[in-house]
C-alpha cells in the first residue's frame, strides 16, 4: 500500500473502532510502519472519531518528529516494540472498557492475564503479560515493553489498557477487538465454573496460526 492509502486506512479503522465503542474521547493511539521506514502515528490528544489523514504524525525510529501534528505521547513505547520485533508493522493502544477493567484487578497472573478458554485468543494473541503501572507517557513503559516485545503479541498496561501488535493495521485492529471481547467474556464468566483449554489443546492451536 502507498503512504496515502495507509493514511486513509488509519483514519477509516480508527473511526470504525470509535463508532463501535472500542475507543472514546481522546484515549488511545495507533501507529504503523511506512514503506520508507518512518512511522505514521496518531497525534497527541486526537479522537479516533475525527482523525485527518493529512495531519497524522510521522516520526523516525529514534522518535524525531518529521511531519504532521505533534505525535502521541506514547510514541516511544510504540517505537520500542518496532525495534525489538521485526514482525510487528502496526500497533493499537486502547482504553477499551473490558480490558481496562481487567487491568485494574489485583492479583493478575503477570505472565498471562487471561487463562485461555477460547481458541481464537490462543491463535491471535497467545499470552497477555501485564506491565506494572506507570503513568501515561512515562518513558519506562518503553523499557518494559522493549524487554518483552520479541516474545508477545499483546500487553496489558496495569490500571491503563491494552497494547496490541499486528502484521499490518487491519491485523492489529482485529487482534485488539478479539482481545477486548475475550476480556469481556472473562469478566462475564468470573466466579463461574469455566472449562479452560487443556495444555494439549493449547499446544495444538499454537501450531496452526489464525
Ligand atoms: O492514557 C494516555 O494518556 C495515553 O496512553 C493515551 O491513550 C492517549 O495519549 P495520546 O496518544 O498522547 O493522545
Ligand atoms: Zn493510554
Amino acid at each position: 500500500m502507498t503512504e496515502q492509502q495507509l493514511r486513509e486506512q488509519m483514519v477509516t479503522l480508527a473511526r470504525s473502532m470509535f463508532e463501535r465503542g472500542y475507543a472514546t474521547g481522546g484515549a488511545g493511539n495507533l501507529s504503523l510502519k511506512l514503506p520508507n521506514g518512518h512511522f505514521l502515528a496518531t497525534p497527541t490528544g486526537s479522537s479516533f472519531g475525527r482523525l485527518d489523514a493529512d495531519r497524522l504524525s510521522v516520526v523516525d525510529i529514534d522518535g524525531n518528529h518529521i511531519s504532521g501534528d505533534r505525535p502521541s505521547k506514547e510514541v516511544a513505547f510504540h517505537l520500542a516494540i518496532y525495534r525489538n520485533n521485526s514482525a510487528c508493522n502496526a500497533i493499537v493502544h486502547l482504553h477499551s472498557t473490558y480490558l481496562t477493567a481487567l487491568s485494574c484487578l489485583q492479583g493478575l497472573d503477570t505472565d498471562n492475564a487471561i487463562k485461555p478458554f477460547t481458541p481464537y485468543f490462543v491463535m491471535r494473541i497467545g499470552k497477555l503479560p501485564v506491565i506494572p503501572y506507570l503513568r501515561p507517557g512515562d518513558p519506562r513503559i518503553a523499557e518494559e515493553l522493549a524487554k518483552r516485545a520479541a516474545d508477545y503479541r499483546a500487553f496489558l498496561l496495569a490500571n491503563h489498557g491494552p497494547v496490541v501488535t499486528g502484521s499490518n493495521l487491519t491485523d492489529a485492529v482485529d487482534n485488539a477487538e478479539e482481545l477486548e471481547e475475550t476480556a469481556k467474556l472473562a469478566l462475564m464468566l468470573d466466579g463461574k465454573s469455566i472449562r479452560y483449554l487443556s495444555e494439549e489443546e493449547i499446544t495444538d492451536l499454537q501450531g496452526r496460526g489464525k
